[in-house]
């Protein structure tokens, strides 16, 4: 199959991380969103495409890996099993980057995307534009957070806007604060945006396309103004982290936020073709299936999307 990126050396193949992990938020079955989309065939449709899978080993070790104490760091819940399980993911991620593979993650909740953005980097260093699909902006730092679920955090580490920066062995310690620079990520899809997170995001600085925005300008000059705002020539990589709630409940129900008035199935799925067509993109994360979440078939269609979306990225659609 033709290389359709401009950044890997070994395009036809995908670099497949599947982290069976909860530890993010407060509601189990999201560990199974993996396995579900694994069950509802994956694997096939992306070898179908002509890609090679290249599979991340041991992924029940996330599910064993829980420290047997884990005390809330302030609000923090969890913090050190989400640390672990993040620190595992960039592992896994970072090979697959410098090996030049497509790197896909399916998780999970979204705090796994500390692991994949520092995996992705770590080898593509201060050039890594993010495209942030999502009803929230997930930047809370440990001062802002409510819930206190480390979902609601991953940007806040990686960008490196904690009032306190961890260091050494503490939770999070590991992660380079900044690795992600806050003028190359932009988000699309946002609707449920926390005041602290408002407050973040103006501070910063960071560019963001809220469902207003969609409907305003519509879904193709949305995503050509985000990839405008972070890759204005098309010639750096970029990673999409795709939260499946982006989409609207009525297309994807399955999941532990759902949040009305969103992404229709196929402005999800034109984000993803357009941000292949770059030839851009080194990095898929598609996270927060919750299987466990509604009847059988609303967890039938939410693994459905998401399966669809990953393949949308991988250039399915593309002529
Ligand atoms: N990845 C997600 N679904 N995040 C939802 C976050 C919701 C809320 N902003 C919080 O911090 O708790
Ligand atoms: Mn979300
Ligand atoms: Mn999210």
């Amino acid at each position: 199959m033709a290389d359709r990126s401009k950044f890997l050396k070994s395009g036809s193949t995908v670099g497949l991380t599947c982290v069976p992990f909860s530890g993010g938020q407060p509601k189990g079955g999201v560990d199974d969103g993996p396995i579900e989309m694994i069950r509802f065939g994956i694997l096939d449709q992306i070898e179908g495409m002509g890609y090679a899978i290249e599979l991340s080993p041991g992924m029940d070790k996330y599910r064993t890996m829980r420290p047997a104490s884990d005390p809330p760091l302030g609000r923090l819940k969890n913090p050190m099993y989400v640390s672990m399980a993040a620190q595992r993911v960039a592992e896994q991620v970072r090979e697959h980057c410098a090996a030049g593979r497509m790197a896909v993650t399916l998780g999970g909740d979204h705090s796994i995307a500390m692991g994949t953005l520092v995996g992705s980097s770590d080898v593509y260093g201060d050039d890594l534009c993010v495209v942030w699909v999502d009803a929230h902006a997930d930047i809370n730092t440990p001062e802002t957070t409510d819930s206190g679920n480390l979902h609601g955090c991953p940007l806040a580490y990686v960008l490196g806007i904690c009032a306190e920066t961890p260091q050494g062995d503490a939770p999070f310690g590991w992660i380079k604060p900044g690795c992600v620079r806050k003028d190359r990520l932009v988000y699309i899809g946002l609707r449920d945006v926390d005041s602290g997170e408002k407050m973040l995001l103006r501070k910063h600085n960071i560019k963001a396309f809220s469902m207003h925005d969609v409907d305003k300008h519509g879904i193709g000059r949305v995503v050509e103004m985000a990839l405008d705002h972070v890759n204005p020539d098309r010639s750096l990589p970029v990673h999409m982290s795709f939260d499946v709630d982006a989409l609207d409940p009525s297309v994807a129900p399955a999941t532990g936020t759902p949040v009305r008035g969103g992404l229709t199935f196929r402005e999800g799925h034109y984000i993803c073709e357009a941000v292949a067509e770059t030839g851009c993109l080194v990095a898929v994360d598609l996270v927060e299936v919750n299987p466990a979440l509604g009847d059988p078939e609303s967890l039938r269609q939410t693994v459905a999307v998401g399966c669809s979306l990953v393949r949308c990225s991988l250039g399915e659609s593309l002529l």
